[in-house]
């Protein structure tokens, strides 16, 4: 077996192929000509025995909104080892080295990945930042407040002729919601390919666009699925994203949303924790919610990424970090910080706050308290008060959310 090396761009199908089997899928050359644009030969690890690829890790480079903040973020994905290899640390190696490289290039403070199972990662120190929704609600006979005249006009078409529109929608919107990532040309046509085999028995997508008084200001990117069961129309309507900058233009894409003729049901697996849908409708048990994990954070520069991110409130703080993996992070940093800015430096003063990578990476988007990792053992309290003084600036005016599975 090799170690692991840098493939070249043409070893992507091979690449490809080992996914396929991971993932339990047949190798799809039109899902192959969607994901090889966006993957980056330099950023990947690939294990070969013999002249078979057996264990791969790539990484993404692309900017994450944190709290009042865009940091450069390795967006991890494409894990996958053969089942032939199986339990043997190929991950585990490639883990390592991964974030050892992260770490040494300097450009990416945090990693972040979506897990295919949440007990793989926590291992490497990733944190659940950004948990979810999982929406699947019975639409049957379920209400919205009664429209407004400000609310403006649907249009409805196919994504492709739109992504300059819906990249402006969500660029403005993205600013202020920690947990997305910055989406160019590349991801824009990654997010909006639509691969057949990938439809699961529903439509195309479809996007739904509001304009408001200055114009497009929302959309909705969709599909239907058919089902009559008994020769009773009890169709689906499955919700990909929903960005919005007014209240109207949310309450008028998701009044079409839920409405929809022949459907009785709705899902939206990327609800944020503070979703206004949920106190929007007559019946929020209709929507069934269901928590899940989503985007998880790995902090790989301990002083660059508590000094990248702002706080809600003024900061002073000495936390003590362990961090097995990359022991440049462990020690006591001070942070120092407010709404407009942070620093964090090593320290030798006493903590008042003990805390392992992982949690630092649960508080990271702002979605977790301190007080519920302290709950968990992953926190410390050494001074006390320190929760209570430390939660109004860790925490955020947002729920983060994980907007798209990459
Ligand atoms: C960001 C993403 O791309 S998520 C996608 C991840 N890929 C997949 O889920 C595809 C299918 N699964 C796989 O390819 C593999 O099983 C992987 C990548 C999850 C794990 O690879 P492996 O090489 O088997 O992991 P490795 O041998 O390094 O395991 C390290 C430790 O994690 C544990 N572990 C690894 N995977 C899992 C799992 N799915 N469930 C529970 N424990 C696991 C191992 O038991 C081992 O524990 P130990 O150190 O206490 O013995």
């Amino acid at each position: 077996m090799t170690d692991a090396v840098v493939p070249r761009a043409e070893d992507f199908d091979e690449i490809a192929a080992l996914l396929a089997l991971a993932f339990h899928g047949d190798p799809d050359p039109d899902v192959h000509e969607v994901e090889r644009p966006i993957f980056e030969p330099d950023r990947s690890l690939l294990v070969r025995d013999g002249r078979t690829a057996v264990a791969h890790a790539a990484a993404f480079g692309r900017d994450l909104t944190v709290p009042g903040a865009q940091v450069p973020a390795a967006h991890v994905s494409m894990v996958a080892v053969a089942p032939t290899h199986r339990r043997r640390g190929l991950l585990s190696g490639l883990m390592r080295r991964q974030l050892r490289e992260i770490h040494d290039a300097r450009r990416e403070p945090v990693a972040v990945l979506w897990a295919s199972e949440g007990r793989i990662y926590p291992r490497f120190g990733y944190g659940s930042a950004a948990q979810r929704l999982v929406l699947s609600a019975d639409t049957t006979g379920l209400r919205l407040p009664a429209p407004t005249p400000a609310e403006g006009t649907l249009r409805l078409d196919r994504p492709a002729a739109h992504a300059g529109e819906l990249a402006r929608v969500y660029e403005q919107a993205r600013a202020d919601r920690p947990g997305w990532s910055r989406r160019d040309e590349r991801w824009w046509a990654y997010v909006l390919a639509d691969v057949k085999s990938r439809r699961g028995g529903a439509t195309e997508r479809r996007v739904l666009l509001h304009d408001g008084p200055d114009g497009l200001d929302g959309y909705a990117l969709y599909r239907t699925r058919e089902d009559w069961p008994g020769d009773i129309p009890r169709g689906e309507v499955q919700v990909g994203e929903v960005v919005a900058h007014t209240p109207e233009a949310y309450l008028a894409l998701w009044r079409l949303l839920l409405s929809v003729d022949l459907t009785r049901r709705l899902t939206f697996p990327v609800a944020a924790l503070d979703e206004p849908l949920l106190r929007l409708v007559d019946e929020p048990r209709q929507l069934a919610p269901v928590l899940a994990d989503g985007l998880w954070v790995r902090v790989v520069d301990v002083p660059a990424a508590l000094a990248a991110r702002r706080y809600a409130a003024d900061v002073d703080v000495v936390v003590e970090v362990a961090d097995d993996l990359l022991p440049e992070n462990t020690g006591r940093w001070r942070l120092v910080g407010g709404p407009t800015g942070a620093e964090c430096t090593a320290t030798t003063a006493p903590a008042e706050l003990a805390c392992d990578v992982r949690a630092l990476g649960e508080l990271y988007l702002g979605g977790a308290t301190p007080a519920a990792l302290a709950a968990t053992g992953r926190v410390r309290e050494v001074t006390p008060d320190t929760l209570t003084r430390l939660t109004p600036a860790l925490t955020w005016h947002r729920s983060p959310t994980p907007m798209e599975n990459f």
